[in-house]
């Protein structure tokens, strides 16, 4: 059987080269990656298509045909024209999407693969095409929907729809999603949480009916427990040597942040919390890991425009506050690097923060869980449900107090949380059961045959859906 996963935004190379160093190289390039890897191990072919860049800032993803290399022989990267040479940000990548699917049309003429699996909304309206041309059945995985992001933006922001369409592309996004949604032949959610919350939003009314068990299949992501594990005894003396030296007082707990900058991803709010809180400042200090500036204190040149965009006010913060010695930065260059920044702090009974305004699932905590920190996370999305029965601490994200209080009851509890995360985890997300229950879900799909399409695609366009859905809020 050959299974195609559909995540036209590009990337997907052997070394993650460019893993987080772009907006839009996160978790759902983690997720697609492992997951097809996985498959690849139960036995199942497996194309990853993505897109071909030819651009000297972001080189390696220039043949068609690739791989991860010896361990991954079922797993083929392909990388097909999209839109031009040049890397392209995933809201530019609207108008190109038909283009690719004649591209993927092309690369099959022979012989159709069995089944897609399609990623977010680009990825779910590519099957869209696919499947009324080709007629190949899909799953769709949203990874993290355009109305949450629509709600939080306005709410955060106080911008008009508008000029946060003209940046994010919603119109086309929501559209893309409520016809992936209302074709695919099984939507697949990381939690019952995302089931019901996010696609019961009223701007997927009419397209999905978020308790129709036939439409959904909840499927838990995992780690890569080779990666994020609780044994430091094999991290190298030099990365950890490395790692310590942008630790200002390694012995002391610390609130520990790593995510993209990415103002939803709000580390804004920890940095604001930290420093509202004497009590929770002196009993620890605050570590940030920002990926590409070894000591910001230096400057921040080196990061995009959007990244210092976040970072800059954060800095201000820190020292308008008068807490410079008592937070540190470190840059982890890899995942590798990352897991034993965090089995290093781990020692010292540190927690994890994961502040987002809203969470879809959230991969960095159940990740940071397995290497040995107490997890403290948000409250909105998928943290609520894979941290529910205390093995972690929830706390609203838009109020700093609470989450001082929520830091403080991590630190406070770290042996117990930690113990508990851990056992979570562990037991609950490995990417093998992640690809053995697609895999399961695939065949029952195919033993059922592909849903039919209703209608033709439309053109992308819900800015009227979306404002009346606005003006009613
Ligand atoms: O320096 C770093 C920091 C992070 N990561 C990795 O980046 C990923 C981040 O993933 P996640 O925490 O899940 O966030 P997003 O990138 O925002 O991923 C989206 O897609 C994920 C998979 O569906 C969902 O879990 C998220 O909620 C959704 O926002 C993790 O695997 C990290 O290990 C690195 O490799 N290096
Ligand atoms: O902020 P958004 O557009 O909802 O994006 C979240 C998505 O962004 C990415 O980080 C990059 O596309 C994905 O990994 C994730 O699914």
């Amino acid at each position: 059987m050959r299974i195609v996963f559909l995540n036209p935004q590009g990337n997907f190379d052997r070394t993650d080269a460019y893993l987080t160093e772009h907006p839009d190289f996160g978790g759902q390039l983690v997720y697609v990656k492992e997951v097809a890897l996985a498959l690849g191990r139960l036995g199942v072919d497996v194309d990853i298509i993505t897109r071909r860049i030819r651009d000297p800032e972001w080189q390696g993803f220039e043949q068609m045909l690739d791989d991860f290399g010896q361990l991954a022989d079922r797993v083929r990267i392909v990388r097909l024209p999209c839109g031009g040479d040049a890397f392209l940000a995933k809201e530019a990548l609207w108008p190109h999407l038909p283009e690719m699917a004649d591209a993927i049309a092309d690369f099959y003429a022979d012989k159709a693969p069995d089944f897609l699996t399609a990623h977010y909304a680009d990825g779910g309206y590519l099957a869209v095409l696919l499947k009324a041309r080709m007629g190949l059945g899909f799953t769709f995985t949203g990874h993290s929907l355009g109305a949450q992001k629509l709600d939080k933006l306005i709410s955060s922001t106080g911008k008009s729809f508008e000029s946060l369409d003209d940046r994010y592309r919603f119109s086309q996004r929501i559209d893309a999603e409520r016809l992936a949604m209302a074709d695919a032949d099984t939507i697949i959610a990381s939690t019952s949480d995302e089931r019901m919350s996010q696609y019961g939003h009223p701007l997927y009314t009419g397209a999905i009916e978020p308790t129709d068990d036939r439409r959904f299949r909840v499927i838990p992501p995992g780690i890569n427990s080779a990666i994020f594990h609780a044994d430091s005894s094999l991290d190298e003396r030099e990365t950890l040597a490395r790692l310590r030296s942008g630790v200002r007082n390694p012995g002391r707990p610390h609130v520990v942040v790593a995510s993209r900058l990415d103002p939803k991803k709000n580390v804004a709010g920890v940095v604001e919390a930290f420093c509202r809180s004497p009590e929770l400042a002196s009993g620890a200090d605050l570590a940030l890991f920002v990926r590409g500036v070894d000591d910001p204190w230096a400057g921040i040149e080196a990061l995009r425009a959007d990244e210092q965009a976040v970072l800059g006010p954060i800095l201000d913060r820190i020292r308008q506050a008068g807490l410079i010695e008592r937070v540190s930065f470190v840059n982890a260059r890899s995942q590798r690097e990352l897991a034993a920044g965090y089995r290093l702090f781990a020692a010292s009974g540190s927690v994890f923060a994961l502040p987002s305004l809203f969470e879809p699932f959230g991969l960095a905590p159940i990740e940071a869980a397995a290497c040995g920190l107490a997890v403290v996370a948000t409250r909105n999305g998928g943290p609520s449900e894979i941290f529910a029965g205390g093995a972690g601490v929830l706390m609203d994200p838009e109020d700093p107090e609470d989450m001082g209080r929520a830091f403080l009851e991590g630190l406070d509890r770290y042996p117990q949380l930690a113990r508990a995360g851990i056992e979570r985890v562990l037991s609950t997300y490995t990417w093998d059961k992640t690809a053995a229950a697609y895999l399961e879900q695939i065949e029952t799909n195919r033993g059922i045959g592909v849903r039919a399409m209703e209608g033709a695609v439309p053109v992308l366009d819900a800015s009227r859906r979306i404002r009346a859905y606005l003006d009613k809020a």
